[in-house]
């Protein structure tokens, strides 16, 4: 992310140092941006114009403190709570006291980041979206005491980049990435049932995705997805001894993923994932037949009968798990509207643009509709909680499904946190 984050700001020419933790990791980010600002730069010569960005706005350091000066951080290391406070520390320590500081977490406590510093109204999360160069939207996450100048500050930056910013709530993965959890969790529960990875995202490509689950998994790291996780304990040395492979705390749970990371498999930088790249950073996507042989080994070793599923089968559970985690966020206030979730999918995670965003989808669908597709999954398999229909979407169905712009008037009935 921090190549396509510096990469961002070089081309809105603002001046970047951008800091890694070692030589090799340094040099490694240096050749990715150089490759990327002369990639653009061919580009508009190519359409007869002049690029007036330059590496030269870029310098690459080692050292903390040559941030003593700057106005704007924007942290973007492992997806680690303890290393990003450790990060916040230094950055608290280092930078000029009225220094804007931003994380680019995809989902950890913005107000915990922020308690290690001594000024948290000026901690923020700037959530981009890979690769952070090309995807348009950028998540600006409010914490409980980010003043409405870092707010301001962190909208007009996504502005100046060309980007779409969405203001969002602080609660566990943001807005974005809390639709995305049911929707990978109905994903990989159709693997361990008999699809294969290439099945689910042809169906969600032919519906119009940019990139079906897996190749999007893929695409932004399997270990990102591993490490957040691990954050909450569902994987890793903190899970109970005993805890069965697929259940925690008594929910349905699948380690898949987890046990691709367990083996290296973190998806285009390692060369393989869900698929098999021609190389490590590779682009093109292979089904494997490794994959194929893994799942049905697994599939064999917790004695999983295969159930019959189709495009519709998996349009309908992925799409409707998104959908209802999309009224729970509405529910708990943390967008400020059906039109924001649209707009954070539109331009964050590759939705069919013509289909008007999940939210707007789900309305042309039918509310009754979406609403009983959960609710008899939901009894049929009572250990998946997310799955159990919305209060909101519960009631919304019980009226008849109104149309999405009188969704609004529910919503702010029950709660709006922004
Ligand atoms: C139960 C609890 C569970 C807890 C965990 C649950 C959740 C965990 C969350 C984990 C994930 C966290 C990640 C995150 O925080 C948020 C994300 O970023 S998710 C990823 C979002 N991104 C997408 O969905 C991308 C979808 N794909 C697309 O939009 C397009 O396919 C794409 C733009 C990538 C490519 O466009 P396309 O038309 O297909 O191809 P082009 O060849 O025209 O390329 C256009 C442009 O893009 C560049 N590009 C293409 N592929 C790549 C690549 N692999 N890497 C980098 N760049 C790529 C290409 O070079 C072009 O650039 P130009 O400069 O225009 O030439
Ligand atoms: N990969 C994705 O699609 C997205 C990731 N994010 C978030 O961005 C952050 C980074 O994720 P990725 O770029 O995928 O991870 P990555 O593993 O590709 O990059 C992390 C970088 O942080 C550097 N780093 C680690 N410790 C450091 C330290 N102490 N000082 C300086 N640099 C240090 C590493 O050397 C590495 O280059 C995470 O918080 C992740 O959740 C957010 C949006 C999308």
């Amino acid at each position: 992310m921090g190549r396509g984050i510096v990469t961002s700001l070089a081309r809105a020419n603002i001046p970047v140092i951008a800091l890694e933790q070692d030589a090799k990791q340094l040099e490694f980010g240096k050749k990715a941006v150089t490759g990327l600002l002369e990639r653009e730069a061919e580009k508009l010569i190519k359409q007869g114009l002049t690029p007036d960005t330059s590496l030269a706005s870029v310098r690459f350091t080692l050292d903390f403190a040559e941030l003593y000066d700057v106005d704007f951080v924007i942290e973007a290391v492992f997806e680690n709570m303890e290393l990003k406070k450790e990060i916040f520390r230094k950055l608290a320590s280092v930078c000029k006291p009225d220094a804007f500081l931003c994380t680019n977490t995809s989902g950890l406590d913005i107000d915990e980041i922020a308690s290690v510093t001594n000024h948290p109204h000026l901690v923020i999360g700037t959530h981009f979206f890979s690769p952070a160069n090309i995807m348009r939207l950028l998540e600006v996450v409010r914490g409980h005491n980010t003043s409405l100048i870092t707010i301001a500050t962190a909208m007009n930056l996504g502005k100046t980049l060309g980007k779409v910013a969405v203001l969002v709530g602080n609660c566990p993965l943001f807005v974005g990435n809390r639709l995305l959890g049911p929707y990978l969790e109905q994903a990989n529960y159709l693997l361990e049932e008999g699809c294969n990875p290439e099945d689910i995202d042809k169906a969600l490509e032919d519906f119009g995705f940019a990139m079906g689950p897996f190749r999007m998994m893929d695409l932004a790291g399997l270990d990102v997805g591993w490490r957040s996780r691990m954050e909450k304990d569902l994987t890793g040395n903190k899970v109970p001894e005993g805890t069965p492979a697929r259940q925690r705390q008594g929910i349905r749970y699948s380690p898949l993923a987890d046990m691709l990371c367990e083996m290296g498999r973190f998806g285009q930088k390692t060369g393989k994932g869900w698929y098999q790249y021609e190389k490590p950073g590779g682009r093109f996507a292979h089904p494997d037949p490794w994959v194929k042989d893994f799942l049905q080994k697994y599939r064999d070793t917790h004695q999983i009968k295969p159930r019959p599923s189709n495009p519709e089968i998996i349009l309908e559970r992925c799409l409707y798990a998104l959908i209802n985690e999309g009224f729970r966020v509405l529910e708990d206030g943390i967008a400020s509207g059906p039109e924001d979730i649209d707009v954070i999918y539109n331009n964050g995670y590759g939705w069919p643009k013509h289909r008007g965003g999940p939210m707007f989808y789900a309305s042309t669908v039918g509310l009754e509709k979406v609403f009983d597709v959960l609710d008899r999954y939901h009894k049929e398999n009572p250990d998946v909680p997310s799955m159990n229909p919305a209060f909101l979407l519960k009631k919304l169905a019980a009226v008849g499904g109104p149309p999405i712009k009188e969704w609004r008037t529910q919503v702010g009935k029950i709660a709006n946190k922004l």
